[in-house]
């Protein structure tokens, strides 16, 4: 084990079995002095990016506004990214779920580690997905939700798991409903109507949904962090879902890479919550609607914390661009594969992922990944 860097890997039930690496390190125990491991290239100062300016910030959709849906559309095209309020999911439920995972993060790293993730597993404690694709590591700790929170909760809080579960299933629920509402909000502005393109979405003839497709809930805690201009978060990536619903609470720290403008940040607004693209948006829309390229910074003061439901189909499913929106005559931007396959793409290649499942010669994504 070299030094501070390695992360817990003593007098855990998991130590012995092999994957100890996986394990994220006692954060408090690392707040006098960053480890080298942890210290990224210096970040650049971003706080000229911290646009107001509607022109240049991320749009914010006011999901009762009576043109909601070309308000998304143009959002999606021009962005991929943008914030929702009046969604009505009550303020109450995303500020107790937030506490409950506050709550869950501030445990004893003993204790979370009871629920320490496996390499192959889904559910549970660990590092971010994405950590073995980077040299350095993140200041970050992750908590998966795929189903129910129960087993796990139970091996938390063995006598008093319920109020976690309550909470969580509540969230999940509502996400759930709330998902429902974009994706019709997205594929409406696509223009897309026939059985055919809504049946490749997980929706039924009358936009009903199709049981089958799944979601995950990620709960993010990024401790304050000592030396926030060398640390990173989470390291630039996209989601692999067709789209995230995030709840990023009031402490800012995500951002979004956009050509012209590199970095820009996400303003927390209370109560929103920002929806941003997967690659499946856009291989699903040819191409029309981008993934979008993110990070997230930490700060000397604040504790943050963010949760994200990410939603996807099942491993069988045959994924392809909309019939809709690939002229006639034209090859579609993107093959026709299973899903198994292209997350098994993106595990293995990561930024590379959506070139490989191009039928274009032109690279389709960012080949030189910026950070
Ligand atoms: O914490 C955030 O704001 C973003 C989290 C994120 O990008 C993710 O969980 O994939
Ligand atoms: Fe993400």
């Amino acid at each position: 084990m070299s030094s501070l860097s390695e992360g817990h890997t003593s007098n855990h039930p998991h130590s012995g079995h092999g994957y100890r690496h996986f394990a994220p390190p006692d954060f408090l125990s690392l707040q006098d002095q960053v480890p080298d491991s942890y210290l990224w290239p210096q970040l650049d100062d971003n706080s000229s990016l911290n646009f107001t300016d509607p022109k240049v910030s991320v749009p914010v959709v006011d999901l009762s506004d009576p043109n909601v849906v070309n308000l998304v559309g143009r959002a999606c095209q021009e962005w991929g990214v943008f914030q929702i309020t009046n969604h009505g999911i009550p303020m109450g439920l995303i500020k107790e779920t937030e506490s409950e995972a506050r709550r869950l993060f501030s445990l004893p790293i003993e204790q979370k580690l009871k629920t320490l993730r496996p390499p192959d597993g889904s559910n549970g404690y660990g590092l971010a997905r994405i950590t073995q694709f980077f040299d350095k590591k993140m200041w970050h700790e992750g908590f998966t939700i795929i189903g129910s929170p129960v087993d796990d909760a139970r091996k938390l809080w063995p006598d008093n798991y319920t109020s976690f579960c309550d909470r969580i299933e509540e969230y999940q629920k509502k996400m759930k409903e709330l998902t429902g509402r974009i994706k019709r909000l997205i594929l409406g502005s696509l223009g897309l109507t026939t059985e055919e393109d809504l049946k490749l979405a997980g929706l039924g003839p009358s936009g009903e949904f199709i049981e089958g497709w799944k979601s995950a809930l990620q709960l993010n805690n990024y401790p304050s962090c000592p030396n926030p201009n060398r640390a990173m978060g989470l390291a630039p990536h996209t989601d692999t879902s067709l789209f995230t619903i995030l709840s990023q609470g009031d402490i800012s720290g995500l951002q979004i890479f956009r050509e012209g403008l590199e970095w820009v940040t996400v303003p927390p607004v209370p109560g929103a919550f920002v929806v941003n693209a997967g690659d499946l948006l856009q291989i699903l829309s040819n191409g029309r609607i981008r993934t979008v390229i993110h990070r997230v910074l930490v700060n000397q003061a604040y504790n943050r914390i963010s949760m994200a439901y990410f939603y996807t189909p099942t491993p069988n499913t045959q994924i392809k661009p909309f019939s809709h929106l690939v002229e006639p005559g034209d090859v579609p931007r993107y093959r026709s594969m299973l899903w198994e396959e292209y997350t098994k793409i993106k595990a293995k290649h990561l930024h590379k992922a959506l070139s490989l499942v191009s039928n274009m010669e032109q690279i389709e994504t960012q080949s030189s990944k910026p950070n």
